[in-house]
């Protein structure tokens, strides 16, 4: 069995995925398209609602082998940085539409480059960051198409462990502190309207019987969220959880409300494509689903990692105070870099 580092060194497409409250690695190789019918797999998908999905194959008995990372050269050019002018810009359109249209809430979304090293070693970086966030889907995958990606998730879009499924509305965003934590009424608006949405798209699918968590502080990396935590339960075989996945996905904290003008919104606004950002991935097997949102991620190139932070705009937001979101959102990603 080759090793993870042999494949980023020779560029055939692997991932390597550590979920929330467990210690193993786990290992996947040989992705195709569309191919749901692989088995135990890890799939991925990207911002876009008709973007291909890929499934990655299980690999087991593969290992990490953190001496002998590359970077892979990944040919596509490297993405522009949005400035703050730029950044200040959009979420003035986005102003505009909250006073001339019915959208009421988007997600604005930036991207800031680090430089690295070409010693930078990314297996280990990759270590570091599984053991600083044990609560997230920590990531590195090398796609097909898209380049090296790796990031540290806290957000489920839909789990199973039995007949019992699980999906979370998680929006607002504070820093992590040791004070105890005051949501105002805006922070509470943005993330009902995620849960809002989560209740309509389950009733779509003819779920009325869920459970449904109050809101409460969840800490995530640098920042802390609003959460909520729906439950119901339903046969595996008579469900068709890729379908609830899509109807949930994109929800209010990743896209805004109404979903479809803020999509909208969003692509002609943005002033580079989200990729895997926003996307969504995560294990599939007989036994268990846990799909997250991709969000807290990077797009890695030989000498530099480009971040894709993003947070909810009202219009009660202010530039200053969502430009600093974006920053401590970027930190869940950065401290692990100087080993
Ligand atoms: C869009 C991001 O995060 C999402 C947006 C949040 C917000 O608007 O406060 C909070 C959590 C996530 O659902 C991101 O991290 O890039």
């Amino acid at each position: 069995m080759k090793t993870a580092a042999t494949k980023l060194r020779s560029k055939e497409p692997f991932c390597i995925a550590r979920f929330p409250g467990e210690k193993e690695l786990n290992f996947y190789q040989n992705p195709t398209a569309n191919d749901q019918n692989k088995g135990d797999s890890f799939l991925v998908k990207g911002w876009i609602t008709n973007d291909t999905t890929y499934y990655y194959a299980s690999a087991y008995g593969s290992e990490l082998d953190a001496t002998k990372a590359e970077k892979v050269n990944y040919s596509e050019d490297i993405p522009t940085e949005t400035s703050f002018e730029t950044y200040s810009a959009n979420f003035n359109s986005y102003q505009h539409a909250f006073a001339n249209t019915s959208v009421k809430k988007v997600i604005l979304s930036r991207i800031k480059l680090v430089d690295i090293s070409t010693k930078f070693d990314l297996l280990a970086y990759f270590e570091r960051l599984e053991s600083a966030h044990p609560n997230a889907l920590v990531f590195m995958l090398l796609h097909p198409t898209e380049g090296l990606w790796i990031g540290a998730t806290p957000e489920i879009l839909i789990s199973r462990k039995g007949n019992k499924y699980t999906t979370v509305s998680l929006a607002a965003t504070q820093r992590i502190s040791e004070k105890e934590y005051h949501w105002g009424a805006k922070e509470k608006q943005e993330q009902e309207y995620v849960s809002a949405h989560i209740r309509k798209s389950l009733a779509k699918n003819g779920i009325e019987n869920f459970t449904e968590s109050r809101p409460a502080t969840a800490e995530a990396g640098s920042v802390a969220h609003l959460k909520t935590i729906f439950e119901f339960e339903g046969d595996n075989r008579d469900l068709d959880f890729l379908n609830i996945a899509d109807q949930i996905h994109p929800t209010p904290a990743i896209s805004g409300t109404p979903v479809s003008k803020a999509i909208d919104l969003i692509n002609a606004t943005e002033n580079h494509l989200r990729r895997l950002y926003t996307g969504y991935l995560g294990r599939i097997s007989a036994q268990s689903i846990d799909l997250y949102v991709n969000l807290r991620c990077m797009q890695v190139f030989p000498t530099k990692m480009v971040l894709y932070l993003g947070g909810g705009i009202t219009q009660e937001s202010q530039l200053e105070d969502e430009w600093d979101e974006t920053e401590q959102k970027a930190k869940t990603l950065l401290k692990q870099i100087n080993g």
